[in-house]
């Protein structure tokens, strides 16, 4: 499923928060029936809890909490440590180099969909994967599907009901910080200062006056972009994921902004369950949703 800070803040009309809600509740209601005792949750970080002064291109947390940044959930998640070890050693033993945390601090990307999927990000034992899709330079594409892979494939051979999540948006260009930001926020994204409680409300503030002048057509961010998105959906849900493989990281920022890449996480997701054989989709929405500055979707799928 996409993500937004925007969900949870004023801006959005209620209208399209509905449109969102009833798909989200749809989602709600096939991993309640399927009741998972574990998930394992591909999602990107927005510079809350890694930095460029090491920037993995993925990170298994044996530790995490939620750091609450736009007001979305804070404190401990319930980790399975021993678990994410043996996760993180399924991927190196298939030639994945992951990053470890034993302390990993988490935002928005990672605790929205656990609140929107349980109510509350200690509700499931959760292994967190990070997938960096900010911080230029960023892996190959083809590596979030091997990543995927290999973990699938260990995942596969627990007794377990796992739950396998990506987080992201699609097509969307938010005004996240980069290397060119001010010197003051360079600091921030390089050396991972906290941000102030003003410097986080003015964060907010900004992402929301962005949302709404994007919603009038007015904001300088690039457009959101439905032909690229329902390509990415076509590829996802009918499991062409190996096609990806030539789509190159120059290609996926002229075609769908800076944050597209938070598409990894949607392949690391879906190669994770194709390693259990093909797959059929069961639940499916999606809408370009400037107010939320993302192209939207959800899906929910299962081994055929
Ligand atoms: O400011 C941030 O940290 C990110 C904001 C954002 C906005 C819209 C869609 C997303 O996926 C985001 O992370
Ligand atoms: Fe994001």
């Amino acid at each position: 499923m996409s993500h937004s800070p925007l969900l949870g803040l004023p801006g959005p009309p209620p209208s399209l928060l509905a449109d969102v809600g009833t798909a989200l509740a749809a989602a709600r209601d096939v991993v309640r029936e399927y009741d998972p005792d574990l998930v394992v949750l591909f999602a990107p970080d927005h510079y809350n809890g890694f930095f460029y002064r090491l920037m993995p291109p993925f990170c298994v947390g044996t530790a995490a909490r939620g750091v609450g940044d736009y007001g979305t959930q804070s404190g401990e998640l319930d980790v399975p440590a021993e678990l994410a070890y043996g996760l993180a050693e399924a991927a190196w033993a298939a030639d994945v180099d992951v990053a470890v945390s034993t302390g990993m601090d988490v935002d928005h990307g990672t605790v929205q969909p656990l609140a929107a999927l349980f109510g509350d990000i200690a509700a499931r034992p959760v292994v967190p994967v990070f997938v960096n899709s900010v911080a230029v330079p960023l892996a190959p594409l083809r590596r979030a599907r091997l990543l995927g892979a290999a973990i699938g494939r260990y995942l596969a051979g627990l007794d377990r009901r796992v739950l396998v999540l990506g987080s992201g948006g699609l097509s969307h260009d938010p005004p996240v910080p980069n290397l060119a930001s001010p010197p003051e926020v360079l600091e921030r994204i390089v050396h991972g200062r906290p941000p102030t409680v003003g410097e986080r409300q003015a964060r907010q503030s900004a992402v929301i006056e962005a949302a709404a002048s994007f919603a009038r057509g007015t904001a300088d961010l690039r457009p959101l972009n439905p032909e690229w998105d329902r390509r990415v959906l076509d590829v996802l849900d009918q499991g062409r994921l190996a096609e990806l493989d030539g789509w190159t990281n120059d290609g996926i920022t002229r075609e769908g902004g800076n944050s597209a890449h938070e598409i990894r996480t949607w392949v690391a997701a879906f190669a994770a369950l194709a390693a259990t054989g093909p797959y059929q989709v069961r639940t499916s929405y999606y809408r370009p949703a400037p107010e939320l500055i993302a192209g939207f979707a959800v899906r929910t799928a299962f081994p055929r």
